[in-house]
């Protein structure tokens, strides 16, 4: 261990109930929406082969007409309490909500600059009655926020003379500025989820970055923030010089999902992902796979049997809509979560052998294990092995509790559930009610240290 000034503060989950009530969420949803939504991965009749909300960088558009969109901002349609009514159908415990990204325009009116909602034609702020709508659903908000600022004339992708440090100072303070004027606006938002923090300029700012983690802290106590924020003084990003997580929740699974516990090093973490292959502002064209329910519901039971939450994305349209697909899409998660959504609230990981037929999840602080059967093997048999020490007094679908199973003993803490003969062609839940033998009480693993 080398001595840090600016590493992690905090060795190990936190363990107080805010963050007991972000562990627990197992669904969310993003939403990426601002000028890129107007063009929608378009420019002049030809499409842009990248990330829709990354077409200010494509060599085919000037940075003035792009940020001439302010103008074109109107979202007549936007109707936040429908936007709500989608989320909480779907069952999502929370949002993500950008409020300014990478190309600066804010969705709230904010003081420290003009490039806001406040001098478009819509006029009113976006960020307060999404946060009021979902909160009124009982979703929690989460604010995304991006460091870098394309529009902001003292933004540096690194810091080489006096004058780009003299600029970047500037920029520190305005985004200080715009982070205690978002904290204090929506006292209800339970956290932040940074981006744009990769360059130079950023990473050698780890005592400010430091101290303004510290300050927002301060400000709204129990505040979550990802590990994206801030790098040590060495440069280190997410882990410190040490190996130690900076902030309360890893936000390293950006469109891919870790394959077994040891990837996740006992954090908390949040998987976002896209349902398109790589498109999160609106795009008109989707192209490449898109994902179907049944693999995002894979997704999801994944990321929760290993200690995270799984959050997906939504680009809403210019004029405020959600696209068919998305909606199509939420209403068939939704479908399924209103029959297994116990599988997956309060889920963490179980301890259990993973096996081929899908995903074991445990219920925090009762004795339900899930099991979130995805392939179902053509013997018909599914294997479990438990915990040591633990042993399972019932089984029986989640769906259907009268549909009970006896399994059949083959093995030290190894057993065969025999399905009953038609299986659905859907994902489904058998609970596994589980007690303790022996007189050890661990909880079947040692949390990977
Ligand atoms: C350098 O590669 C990327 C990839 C994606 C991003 C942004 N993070 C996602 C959550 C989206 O906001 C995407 O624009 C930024 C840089």
């Amino acid at each position: 261990e080398i001595s840090l000034q600016h590493g992690a503060h905090r060795l190990g989950r936190r363990n107080d109930a805010d963050m007991a009530r972000w562990r627990a969420y197992g669904l969310g949803q993003f939403i990426h929406w601002g000028l890129y939504s107007i063009p929608g991965g378009e420019w002049n009749g030809k499409i842009y082969n990248g990330a829709a909300e990354w077409i200010r960088t494509w060599k085919e558009v000037s940075p003035q007409a792009y940020d001439s969109l302010i103008y074109r901002f109107n979202p007549i349609k936007f109707n936040p309490d429908s936007w709500a009514a989608v989320a909480g159908r779907m069952g999502v415990k929370y949002v993500t909500i950008t409020t300014k990204h990478h190309d600066g325009f804010c969705l709230w009116p904010s003081k420290y600059t003009n490039f806001t909602v406040a001098h478009s034609p819509y006029k009113k702020d976006i960020i307060g009655p999404l946060v009021k709508a979902y909160n009124k659903q009982g979703i929690d908000v989460i604010l995304y926020f991006s460091i870098m600022d394309w529009h902001n004339p003292d933004w540096r992708y690194d810091i080489k003379t006096r004058d780009d440090s003299i600029a970047f100072n500037r920029f520190k303070q305005f985004t200080r500025n715009q982070l205690l004027e978002l904290l204090t606006r929506y006292p209800t938002a339970k956290g932040l989820w940074f981006d744009g923090t990769w360059d130079n300029s950023w990473v050698k700012q780890a005592a400010f970055a430091d101290s303004l983690e510290t300050e927002m802290r301060k400000l709204r106590p129990g505040l979550i923030i990802g590990s994206r924020f801030r790098a040590d003084e060495y440069g280190k990003r997410h882990f410190d010089s040490n190996g130690n997580l900076m902030g309360d929740y890893e936000q390293g699974w950006e469109r891919k999902i870790p394959e077994k516990i040891e990837d996740v090093h006992g954090n908390d973490w949040d998987c976002v992902m896209t349902i398109p292959e790589n498109q999160w502002g609106y795009a008109k064209t989707w192209s490449g796979h898109i994902k179907t329910a049944d693999e995002l519901l894979e997704m999801l039971a994944k990321c929760v049997s290993l200690d995270g939450n799984f959050v997906l994305n939504f680009g809403p349209k210019p004029d405020g809509t959600l696209r068919t697909e998305e909606q199509t899409l939420a209403k068939a998660i939704g479908d399924w979560m209103t029959v297994n959504k116990e599988a997956i609230y309060n889920g963490e990981y179980a301890g259990f052998a993973k096996q081929d037929w899908g995903y074991f999840i445990k219920n925090t602080g009762t004795n339900k294990t899930y099991m979130v059967i995805f392939n179902v093997p053509v013997s018909g048999l599914l294997r479990v092995t438990t915990p040591l020490h633990t042993v399972i007094n019932k089984a029986y679908d989640l769906g259907n509790l009268t549909q009970t199973y006896t399994p059949e003993e083959i093995g030290t803490s190894t057993y065969f559930i025999h399905l009953h003969q038609q299986t659905p062609k859907k994902p489904f839940v058998i609970v596994l009610e589980t007690g303790e033998t022996g007189k050890s009480h661990g909880t079947g693993y040692e949390k990977a240290k």
